[in-house]
């Protein structure tokens, strides 16, 4: 089932905001900002959580795009591969980060590439306080599967509530 990091963080409010910091080349910045916001919305359907956009100024969740070394102590490792990471809940800056790996190719789903909306989704489950579900089906679980129609795993969803 699911599991949550060393010592349960969670966020000490629910009505949280986020920053897209820069974008990548492979999608239109609206294709891209709709990824993340239906993928926080995944979220919100089952939790008290709310998620607010901003252009600037201090966020809870920062995103980012870069390759290799990237400003943190986890280089990215070129196309394929890890795909993402985030940071759990926290007091530090970088805790609720994500990080997108710009050496994928980053689509809409189907065809070659991977889903930002799909790999998004998980990273964001990270930056609430979820880590990996051994559960198969469960977006927590470590690897990537496309799915057409997305939908939450009910190990997903007992982990998000148990949480908050
Ligand atoms: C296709 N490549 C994979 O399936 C790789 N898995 C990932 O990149 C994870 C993200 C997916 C699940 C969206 C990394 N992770 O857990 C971030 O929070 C490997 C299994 C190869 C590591
Ligand atoms: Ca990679
Ligand atoms: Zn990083
Ligand atoms: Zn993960």
């Amino acid at each position: 089932g699911y599991t949550t990091f060393p010592g349960r963080p969670t966020w000490d409010h629910t009505d949280l905001t986020y920053r897209v910091v820069n974008y990548s080349p492979d999608l239109d910045v609206a294709s891209i900002d709709d990824a993340f916001s239906r993928a926080f919305g995944m979220w919100s359907n089952v939790a008290p959580l709310t998620f607010t956009r901003q252009e600037q100024g201090n966020v809870d969740i920062l995103i980012q795009f870069g390759s290799q070394n990237h400003g943190d102590s986890y280089p990215f490792d070129g196309k394929n591969g890890v795909l993402a990471h985030a940071f759990g809940p926290g007091t530090y800056s970088i805790n609720g980060d994500a990080h997108f790996d710009e050496d994928e190719f980053w689509t809409q789903g189907g065809g070659n590439g991977y889903s930002l909306f799909i790999v998004a989704a998980h990273e964001f489950g990270h930056s609430l306080g979820l880590d990996h579900s051994s559960i198969q089906g469960a977006l927590m679980y470590p690897t990537y599967s496309y799915q057409a129609n997305l939908q939450l795993h009910s190990d997903d969803v007992a982990g998000i509530q148990d949480l908050y």
